[in-house]
């Protein structure tokens, strides 16, 4: 189906506007997906995962398959639910795309996650420029069955409304640290470092990239180092962000972040690629093949 609904508004992030579609719900379209939209599915679905054995977080995959999620064709949403909803109260709910912030809030806040119903055409497999439904049902969805992570993304979400009602700068602070954990996170397991980030799980070249190379750094995870981090949304990350486990991560993140917006609002953001004295360094990136952006 190649018919993407018309975008609106913009969002703000760390590299400008991106735009967003409308706000409402929609029904998933299953009857209508094309031959080419099953097989898109599959192509991707059996590349990520003969590549995220051993470098996918265990849990992730386990979930995958415990959610009935298989490569023969695009799952239905209320499959998907059921599962979902027995271990840890969350449902899907079909959206156009990317969504206005303070929706996409009140979405996680009451346990509803977004996944876009419309899938990337075969000629977008390697690289897509905003979610489809690969990147927000393969990638997202699975870690939801966590009780733990399931509870840190509705903290996020009742977080994010916090956020919105104080400003805009203290919204740019929680987006980071969406976007250094529940889309570009890795996480520390018994036998090395694993991925559990969507935005790495749904790509293929980040998936090696993350994990295998020498160029970004990775680096322990650190709630107000996050906040100040710029990032690039349209290159490979120049640093991830490590966590020892969910637990840590909810711990980490569960005080009140409104002395902490207000603390570091007086303190300049740091550049996506730098390393400063004070973290705990797993790997210092070489920096190959950066771009020379000098604002990010
Ligand atoms: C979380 C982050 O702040 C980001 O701006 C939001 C905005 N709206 C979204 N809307 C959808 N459907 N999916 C998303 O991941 C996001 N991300
Ligand atoms: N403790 C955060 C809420 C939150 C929890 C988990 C993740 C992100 C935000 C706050 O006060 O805003
Ligand atoms: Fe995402």
């Amino acid at each position: 189906m190649d018919n993407k609904p018309a975008r609106l508004e913009n969002l703000h992030t760390d590299k400008g506007k991106v735009p967003v579609y409308a706000t409402g719900i929609v029904t998933q379209p299953w009857d209508d997906y094309s031959a080419t939209d099953h097989d898109v599915w599959r192509r991707l679905y059996e590349r990520q995962r003969r590549l995220l054995v051993g470098r996918a977080a265990d849990e992730f995959l386990a979930a995958q398959d415990a959610m009935g999620m298989t490569p023969d064709r695009i799952p239905k949403f209320a499959d998907m639910d059921q599962a979902l909803r027995d271990a840890t109260g969350w449902t899907l709910v079909g959206v156009e795309g990317l969504l206005p912030e303070l929706d996409f809030f009140d979405h996680l806040a009451n346990r509803r996650f977004p996944v876009t119903w419309w899938i990337r055409r075969p000629d977008q497999v390697d690289y897509i420029e905003e979610p489809d439904l690969f990147h927000d049902l393969f990638g997202h969805v699975p870690l939801l069955m966590n009780p733990v992570f399931a509870d840190y993304m509705a903290a996020y979400g009742r977080g994010g409304v916090k956020a919105h009602g104080i400003g805009p700068e203290a919204l740019q602070m929680l987006t980071r640290l969406y976007w250094y954990t529940v889309e570009f996170g890795l996480i520390r397991q018994k036998d090395g470092l694993r991925i559990y980030g969507s935005g790495i799980v749904s790509s293929k070249g980040e998936s090696i990239h993350c994990l295998d190379s020498d160029a970004p750094n990775r680096i322990g995870f650190d709630l107000e180092r996050i906040m100040r981090t710029r990032y690039r949304i349209d290159t490979y990350q120049k640093t991830y962000f490590v966590i020892d486990s969910f637990e840590q991560l909810m711990d980490a993140t569960r005080p009140d972040f409104t002395p902490i917006y207000a603390r570091l609002a007086s303190r300049d953001s740091i550049p996506a690629g730098d390393v400063l004295e004070g973290d705990l360094v797993f790997n210092k990136g070489t920096g190959e093949g950066w771009a020379t952006d000098a604002d990010v």
